[in-house]
Formats: C-alpha cells, sequence, structure tokens
C-alpha cells in the first residue's frame, strides 16, 4: 500500500476503510435526490440515477488515484437545482443545451485548473463575494425545496405565502425535515439517507407513495442521456453569463471546499513545492465536471461531505477508492430509489440550504465597506427572489464595482473583478 503513503500520513487500510464507508453513508443520498432533480428537468430518471452512481464511482476513485486524497466527487446539489428548475424549467433551456453548459464549463475549467488560477483568485476575488455565492446558493436550494415540498406556494398578492399544511403530502415533508434536521443534529452518519428511509416507510405505510416492486434490480441503461449533450446550442453569447456562473461557482465551491477540508486534516502542503494533491484534486474535479456532462449530469465537484470521511481518520486516496467501492452498490438499488416519495427527497435540499447559509457567518458586515455588504446581500436574496444563480452574481458583482467606482476606490478593482462585472452586465441585458 506504498502507493497511498499510508504510513507517512500515519493511518492504516482498516482507518481509511472506515472512513471511506462513511463519506459514503453521508453521501449516498445524492444518487436517489439527483435521480429526482434532473428527473423534473425531463430526463428520465433510471438512466439519471445509472448516470449519477458512475460518474460518482468514476470521479471519487479518480481523484483518489490521481490526487491521493481522501475527497469524494459527485453531482453538485445547487448547480443540480439550478439546473432542472432555473435553466430547463425556468428559461426554458432544452437539457441537451443545458449539458452543453457544463459541458464548456468543464472544458474552461480544465483550462484554468493547469495554470496558476487559484493563487489569481485567492488574491483577486472578495472573500466575502465568494462566501455570499455559498450562501445564496444555499438560500436557493432551500426555496426550491420548500417549493417543492408545497410549504410555500405562489400567491397573486404577494407572490409567496405560506402552503397548505392540512395536506398530507406537505405533511409529510414537514416529518422529513424534522428528522433531516433531527439527525444531522445528533450527527448521526448517513443522517439524510436515514431521513429519507424513515419519511419514505411511513409514506408507505399511510398510502402516500407505492411500495417498491423489488429491492434490487440491474442497473438502467445510461443510453437516453449519454452523449445527449448539446455543445453548439450552449455556444452563444447570452448564454456565455449562465456558462461563467457554472465555471465560478465550481470553482469558487472546489477551492473553498479542499481549503475546508484539508485544513483539517492537514491534507494539502502548501508550503512545500513537492506537494501537488491541491493541483491535482482541482484538475480532478475539472476534468470530472466534463466527463458528467458526456455521461449526462449536471456539474461534478468535490464534496463537503468528505469532512465526515476525515473526521474519521481518513487521510489518503485509499479512503476514496473505498467509497467509490461502496457507491457500486447504488447502481443495483434502483427500484428502492424509485419507490421513494417525492417529499421524502426534498426536505434534504432544505437542509443542505442551512447548512451552505451558514458561510454567510463568516463575513465581517459590521467592518465591511458598503460596496462588500450590498454585494453580498444582493447575491443572496436575489438567488431566491429572481430563481437564478446568475442573477444573484451579476447583480452582486455590478453593485460592488459600481459603489468601488463612486468612491475612487480603483485600487479594490482588479481585472478578474471587472471581467465578471462586465460578463454580468451581459446577463441583464442580452
Ligand atoms: N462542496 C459541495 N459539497 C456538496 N455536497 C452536496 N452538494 C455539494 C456541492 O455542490 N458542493
Amino acid at each position: 500500500m506504498n502507493f497511498f503513503k499510508l504510513k507517512e500520513h500515519n493511518t492504516t487500510v482498516k482507518t481509511e476503510l472506515s472512513a471511506g464507508f462513511t463519506t459514503f453513508l453521508t453521501m449516498m443520498y445524492i444518487v436517489p435526490v439527483n435521480g429526482f432533480i434532473l428527473a423534473d428537468a425531463g430526463l428520465p430518471m433510471d438512466a439519471v440515477v445509472t448516470a449519477t452512481a458512475i460518474i460518482t464511482i468514476l470521479a471519487t476513485l479518480f481523484s483518489g488515484l490521481w490526487s491521493n486524497t481522501p475527497i469524494a466527487m459527485s453531482v453538485g446539489m445547487g448547480l443540480n437545482a439550478y439546473f432542472s428548475y432555473g435553466l430547463v424549467l425556468g428559461m426554458k433551456i432544452p437539457w441537451e443545451t443545458a449539458l452543453g453548459i457544463v459541458f464548456l464549463s468543464g472544458i474552461l475549467f480544465v483550462i484554468l485548473s493547469l495554470t496558476n488560477f487559484r493563487v489569481w483568485i485567492m488574491t483577486s476575488i472578495p472573500m466575502s463575494l465568494r462566501r455570499a455565492i455559498s450562501a445564496g446558493i444555499g438560500s436557493f436550494i432551500a426555496f426550491i425545496g420548500l417549493k417543492q415540498m408545497g410549504m410555500i406556494s405562489a400567491s397573486e398578492a404577494t407572490l409567496v405565502t405560506l402552503g397548505d399544511f392540512s395536506n398530507s403530502n406537505v405533511l409529510l415533508g414537514v416529518l422529513g425535515l424534522i428528522l433531516a434536521f433531527s439527525f444531522y443534529a445528533y450527527r448521526i452518519k448517513g443522517a439524510f439517507i436515514l431521513s429519507i428511509a424513515i419519511t419514505s416507510i411511513v409514506a408507505w405505510i399511510l398510502g402516500l407513495g407505492a411500495l417498491p416492486q423489488s429491492v434490487i434490480s440491474t442497473p438502467a441503461s445510461i443510453s437516453p442521456i449519454f452523449m445527449e449533450l448539446d455543445i453548439l446550442s450552449a455556444f452563444t453569447l447570452s448564454l456565455l453569463p449562465v456558462i461563467i456562473t457554472f465555471l465560478i461557482t465550481d470553482m469558487f465551491d472546489t477551492l473553498g471546499t479542499l481549503t475546508g477540508v484539508g485544513t483539517r486534516a492537514k491534507l494539502f502542503q502548501e508550503n512545500n513545492k513537492n506537494d501537488k494533491s491541491l493541483q491535482k484534486t482541482l484538475e480532478a474535479d475539472a476534468i470530472a465536471t466534463t466527463a458528467g456532462a458526456l455521461v449526462g449530469v449536471s456539474t461534478t465537484t468535490a464534496f463537503i461531505e468528505s469532512a465526515s470521511g476525515v473526521e474519521e481518520g481518513g487521510r489518503t486516496g485509499l479512503t476514496a477508492v473505498f467509497t467509490a467501492m461502496f457507491f457500486v452498490t447504488t447502481l443495483f438499488m434502483l427500484p428502492l430509489f424509485k419507490a421513494i416519495p417525492a417529499n421524502a427527497i426534498y426536505p434534504v435540499l432544505v437542509v443542505v440550504g442551512v447548512l451552505m447559509f451558514t458561510e454567510l457567518g463568516k463575513i465581517n458586515f459590521e467592518d465591511s465597506d458598503l460596496a462588500t455588504s450590498a454585494g453580498a446581500f444582493l447575491i443572496v436574496i436575489l438567488m431566491p427572489l429572481t430563481f437564478s444563480i446568475t442573477n444573484g452574481i451579476a447583480a452582486g458583482f455590478l453593485v460592488y464595482t459600481i459603489i468601488k467606482l463612486a468612491k475612487k476606490e480603483f485600487s479594490d478593482l482588479n481585472i478578474g473583478i471587472l471581467v465578471i462585472t462586465f460578463i454580468s452586465a451581459l446577463a441583464f441585458i442580452l
């Protein structure tokens, strides 16, 4: 096992196995949840479940073997919701074109990951705005989750209002939400998949959903979505702001995740010039996104849930290899996943939204200038209000730059901010 340098990382095969299993338990919910979310965009759920499992296995295996880090990868929550509800259902973009958008953002990420962009981002894009993007996506997917569950609904008079809590499906969602929050609060491994399982069983007992026909089956074919992406239709000026949204969301998210998880486990020896693991993990993430679009899923990214395996002592790529191996089981669980009622799934969006929103607490609003606080605020509030991650980012960067220009604080502006601001303006003009 010298390939993984277990001794140097002070770990053993047994520790890595248990860490790999823990990461698997905490993130396996993504296979049925992503199946539901992309199916809402019209992709066949059976194929999406297989594709999600395949890309998770391949990307996580690649991450482990290529970068020797315990970072698992899968289809990111946030961008998958934006893909379905924002692009396909909201903007009426065909899902094939939306996959083309993911592909192009992935190619740009691959190119950037081979350059020194990491240092460039760290030094040129304000940390507060990057944090606001995470928090904004959190509020956006929580909004989607609440809407899908029927806990909030449309109103002529006030745009949105409280849903109908006498509806039994809404009440099922309430149960799912209570369970997901409670299990997570107790740091139970697999909190999300457990809450989904219990809510589903309650629904089956109460007749709110049909029992699974069988427990396991052979994997469904991915042919309805494999290589179905439409790159040419995505390659237009009017979609550039959306492509850039996918690119910067994935880049900032991955950098944030790797820094967060890595610091805890002292994974990346940034001062050691021979340590290329951070660079290689970024490359793996970028390549995985591109490959994912070809297979038929939205952006693949380094999962924050990898932290749970690191907490268990996982330190090397062997943890990721074990996680990938456990994911093979999800290929055969389609009948179970298909029998899950929707309102057992959507509570997870709300809880993941809450977790992402906590990034906002790291922004020091008291000491921030108006450009930063107004920019961060607009990013967070406009993502749910306009149902668009692109509009949120665009408004935030535009207002940030305008206030900086108005105050003649030119030294706070740099080429990175100006480029994003310019593309942001396109989002509103085109
Ligand atoms: N970092 C990260 N972790 C996740 N876990 C589930 N979805 C995501 C995501 O989009 N980003």
